[in-house]
């Protein structure tokens, strides 16, 4: 046995070997150790190899599942080993084979998914500065691929979220950065384009994929066969339900950087929960398919207008219609047929998996009725793909018993009346039940045993229990079967008989249901691409009530798209702040051609941070096809969205808080455009007085002059808010706040014109700083401020040595750089090569 173990072993090294013995699955040797201490079971040991005990651990089969979760969700990768010969005719061990395989990010079953977010297995192949991305979700089938720049990974990562990652083995694994999730090394000839091509191309049955649009895509294509490779070999089947590839192409969506997926706090808070959030405050999804669907829309908003627009009339119309809470309520019995389709295609779909969803296809005309008496093209285009696909439902509601058991193997599931065989086998069972009765009358009758009983345990068969004050009365044929304290149990040739029979019908109802189901999910599986289609409408359609519930609800209103460079927000909230705060102020936000930079300044706590990051909610919400929260949106072309807010340490990148600060503002310095929304929240913040005063100065009029985005800059530097002197598309905005004995109070409304205060010390005291400390800081600010130079501001001018802002920005170029431009790296030989890098090296320890 061993052996065979050592063998099956061999082909799994990397995943746990869960080996099935009886009613345990056991694991030996490093296996039995790592998961004795993931999962907390008891380590043992059997035999010995080499004079030492062998390690082993184990579980009950039938509590696997939730062992598996666990593993699963710490990145183990488990290869599950079934007994497949039968155990009574085998000589030696009983044959084993592993019949799938469980990792992170090709997960299906119902109980070790989370069914609000998707499951993603991605791989990713890079080359000469391009990355080829590929990413399925296995338990709905959707694959797609990306081709762009290198640089795009940190974000790309940020954006998918895969569970899982396959890397090519002769990368660095340093290129996925600080992220946590599990990566599994492939070889590199896995991701080879050209095999890739074929293997696709058999996969979809297509003579080549132009029909994808992938050309030019060599790198992602080669990902998408690595990725379809393993994800197959993970399942031991064919997937069916992969049934196409999508291209995502650059500039569909409103790109958002990796920081700003986090700090806007879209499905995850910063902290990394999943409340409150945005998404946690509009989920109130009926489906958890729409749960999903809504975390991929927040994180996908559109630059087509058309697809906008039409969502947006589609809210529009649902938020009016007195039917909505009747199409909600509509909408909660469906259920998950998305991953329903994908276990069907797997062949793992349980028999509940298919009661429901037979039971949700019969829901459909009553949602679709609903849709009837709406006019939106969008409503009447879901309306269409909501219905069963053909003879799919008939089926079910044949096949399947009303409430079937939850496990195949126990029978219990297919219906009476759908086959015939197996309704007779099933009527011996039942008949089983008179035929015992009778025997019993006509036993007791023949023996003068008035308290005669037959019986039924699972052990011991049937049986005739006779109590021991009787025993003198039992007949010849008896044949004792079971001694009791107080009762002899025994059997009769007669019932020997009958229950052979007996037991062997059941035997073979239980082969039939298994067969019978199968046939049943080959069935379906011609079904397959129409219950994704299907899947797909309800989700849509849930979503799209979900957004005119939570609108009515919250009070929120459509957005209006126009040509003209604006941001035009009127009494504009906060979604998340406002459901957690009493009294939220609304405030506006007003964003164009001749004011395109507002600097904001203000107390702490006086809402800055909280202002940006609404204009970026509603600018988004709008882009998704939702309702905003605000009186009024008007909107120009938005193209990417930029934030840098909050500080946060990277130490595990070895990137200090000033490091990160800095980085990510030079990839907005680098990439925002004139149609960009960025946000900055205290640039400069981590680092001296003098340095980070002067870096946001910079910043500021290179975002003015150069990138000239939509920008909202919040700072503590009033000196700052001198630039709309030189800037007169630079506008100065504050957060009032007023003091009340001794104490500030905010009000949290936006105002034109620079703070007057900056309340800094009123805020130290709210927070608890000891009065004494207050009091000394009190002191030094007097004395501070009465040696500024100038002081006719509320801080020192620290300006009074800066250039003005007229001066160019950009210096005379370093002397090293001139004489790199001029050389010509063909026309050297290598001797000369090396003198010019001395002599750049000179040039650089001169200045
Ligand atoms: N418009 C508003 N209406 C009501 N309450 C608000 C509003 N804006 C902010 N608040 C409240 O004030 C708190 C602080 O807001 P916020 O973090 O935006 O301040 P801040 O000016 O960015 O502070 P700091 O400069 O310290 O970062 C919020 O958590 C919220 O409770």
């Amino acid at each position: 046995m061993m052996q065979q173990y050592l063998a099956l072993k061999a082909e799994h090294p990397d995943k746990l070997l869960f080996y099935r013995m009886g009613d345990f699955y056991e694991l030996f040797y490093e296996d039995a150790q790592r998961a004795a201490r993931l999962m907390d079971i008891t380590l043992t040991a059997r035999g010995q190899s080499a004079g030492q005990p062998i390690p082993m651990a184990g579980i009950p089969f039938h509590a696997a599942e939730q062992y598996l979760a666990r593993l699963v969700k710490l990145g183990e990768s488990v290869a599950i080993c079934e007994q497949v010969g039968d155990p009574a005719t085998s000589k030696g061990p009983v044959e084993r084979k592993v019949m799938r395989v469980v990792t992170p990010g090709t997960l299906t079953d119902a109980a070790l998914l989370d069914e609000k977010s998707d499951n993603l297995l991605l791989a990713l192949s890079l080359s000469r500065g391009r990355l080829g991305l590929a990413w399925l979700s296995l338990a709905s089938g959707r694959f797609a691929l990306w081709e762009g720049k290198s640089d795009a990974l940190p974000s790309e990562l940020e954006r998918l979220r895969p569970a899982e990652i396959l890397l090519a083995d002769d990368h660095d694994l340093a290129l996925l950065g600080q992220q946590s999730r599990p990566v599994k090394r492939l070889p590199l000839w896995h991701f080879d384009a050209e095999a890739a091509n074929r293997l696709l191309c058999k996969h979809f049955g297509t003579h080549d994929l132009v029909g994808f649009g992938v050309e030019n895509m060599s790198l992602a294509v080669g990902a998408a066969g690595a990725l379809l490779q393993y994800a197959r070999a993970t399942q031991g089947a064919e997937l069916a339900h992969v049934q196409g590839l999508s291209v995502e192409v650059r500039g569909q969506y409103i790109e958002l950087d990796a920081a700003t997926r986090r700090n806007l706090e879209l499905t995850e808070t910063i902290r990394g929960e999943p409340a409150p959030t945005l998404a946690s405050v509009l989920d109130q999804c009926m489906t958890s398919m729409g749960s999903r669907l809504l975390r991929h829309w927040l994180h996908h908003p559109l630059r087509d207008r058309s697809k906008l627009l039409a969502r947006l009339g589609a809210v529009a119309e649902l938020r009016e219609h007195s039917a909505l809470p009747s199409l909600q309520q509509a909408l909660r019995p469906i259920a998950d047929i998305e991953r329903i389709a994908s276990r069907i295609a797997l062949k793992s779909a349980r028999p509940r998996d298919l009661s429901s969803l037979r039971d949700s296809l019969a829901a459909l005309p009553a949602i679709q009725q609903q849709l009837a008496r709406m006019d939106a093209p969008l409503l009447q285009q879901l309306q269409q793909h909501l219905t069963a696909p053909e003879a799919v439902l008939p089926t079910l509601q044949a096949a399947i018993l009303l409430e079937p058991a939850s496990l195949l193997r126990d029978g219990g599931v297919i219906n009476d009346g759908y086959h015939a065989e197996l309704d007779e086998l099933r009527g011996i069972q039942t008949n089983c039940d008179q035929y015992l009765l009778a025997l019993e009358a006509r036993e007791r009758e023949r023996t003068g045993i008035p308290n005669l009983k037959v019986e039924f345990n699972r052990v011991h068969g049937f049986y005739i229990e006779v109590s021991k004050a009787q025993g003198d009365k039992v007949p010849d044929d008896y044949r004792r079967r079971q001694t009791l304290k107080n009762a002899e149990r025994y059997i009769t040739p007669e019932l020997k008989t009958f229950e052979d029979k007996a037991l062997s019908a059941q035997e073979r109802a239980l082969a039939l249901e298994k067969r019978l189901y199968e046939a049943l999910l080959d069935e379906l599986m011609h079904s397959l691409a129409a219950l994704q289609l299907l899947a797909q409408a309800v989700s849509a359609l849930d979503v799209l009530s979900t957004f005119a519930a939570q609108a009515a609800l919250l009070d929120w209103h459509a957005p209006q798209f126009v040509d003209e460079p604006v941001i035009d927000i009127q009494q504009g909230r906060h979604p998340v702040v406002e459901a957690q705060v009493d009294d939220f102020i609304a405030n506006d936000t007003g964003l164009s051609l001749t004011r395109k930079l507002l600097l904001i300044t203000g107390p702490n706590m006086g809402g800055k941070s909280t202002y940006m990051r609404q204009t970026a909610l509603i600018v988004l919400l709008a882009h998704v096809g939702s309702f905003v929260p605000a009186q009024q949106v008007r909107l120009g072309p938005i193209d990417r969205i930029f934030t840098r807010i909050g500080a946060s340490d990277d130490l595990a990148g070895g990137r200090s808080t000033f490091m990160v600060e800095m980085t990510e503002t030079a990839n907005i310095l680098h990439n925002a455009s004139e149609h960009s929304l960025v946000l900055m929240d205290e640039v400069g913040r981590g680092t001296s007085t003098f340095d980070g005063l002067a870096l946001a100065y910079a910043i500021v009029r290179q975002l003015v002059e150069k990138n000239r985005s939509y920008t909202l800059f919040a700072t503590h530097y009033f000196e700052l808010t001198r630039l709309s002197q030189d800037y007169p598309q630079l506008a100065n905005v504050h957060l009032d706040a007023v003091e009340h004995k001794d104490t500030v109070v905010f009000l949290h409304s936006v105002k034109d014109g620079p703070a007057s205060q900056s309340y800094g010390l009123a805020v130290a005291q709210l927070a608890g700083v000891p009065a004494s400390v207050i009091r000394v800081a009190r002191r030094h600010l007097q004395q501070l401020e009465a040696m500024s130079i100038g002081a006719g501001g509320p801080q020192a001018d620290l300006f009074a040595t800066l250039p003005p802002a007229d001066e160019p920005l950009a210096a005379e170029p370093h002397p090293a750089m001139q004489a790199l431009q001029q050389l010509d790296p063909d026309a050297l030989t290598p001797r000369e090569a090396l003198e010019q890098l001395y002599r750049l090296q000179q040039l650089l320890q001169a200045e």
